[in-house]
């Protein structure tokens, strides 16, 4: 494991999406082999989405063959609900993506 260390919550949000692109782009996703990416919740990531959408729309990344999963999801509550992960990640990721993800949860 290797920890890297930045001073500021922003900071390390823009290493953490510079890193997410550099392994998109390196892997070159196409459509019958996609790049999948677990994504968390909280709030810890939430700059983290934010500067992977600032970049998308910049055009360093595509997420046309990216597919994600939630990494959790609460049992038995409607994915449309505000609280659900599945409503938190399209407010702060999907929603605001061009080539939106494809998403292997609900
Ligand atoms: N489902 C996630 C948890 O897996 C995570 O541990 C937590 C952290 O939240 P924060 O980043 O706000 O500390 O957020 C959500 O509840």
């Amino acid at each position: 494991m290797r920890l890297v260390v930045r001073e500021e919550k922003l900071a390390a949000s823009k290493y953490v999406a510079g890193y997410i692109i550099d392994r998109i782009n390196k892997f070159a996703p196409t459509e019958t082999r996609p790049f999948v990416l677990g994504l968390p919740t909280g709030s810890s990531p939430v700059l983290i989405y934010k500067t992977l959408v600032e970049r998308h729309r910049a055009g360093d990344v595509s997420f046309k063959n990216v597919v994600t999963f939630n990494m959790d999801e609460y049992i038995a509550l409607d994915r449309e609900r505000p609280e659900s992960y599945h409503s938190f990640m399209f407010q702060h990721f999907f929603s605001m993506s061009i080539s939106r993800p494809r998403t292997l949860t609900s």
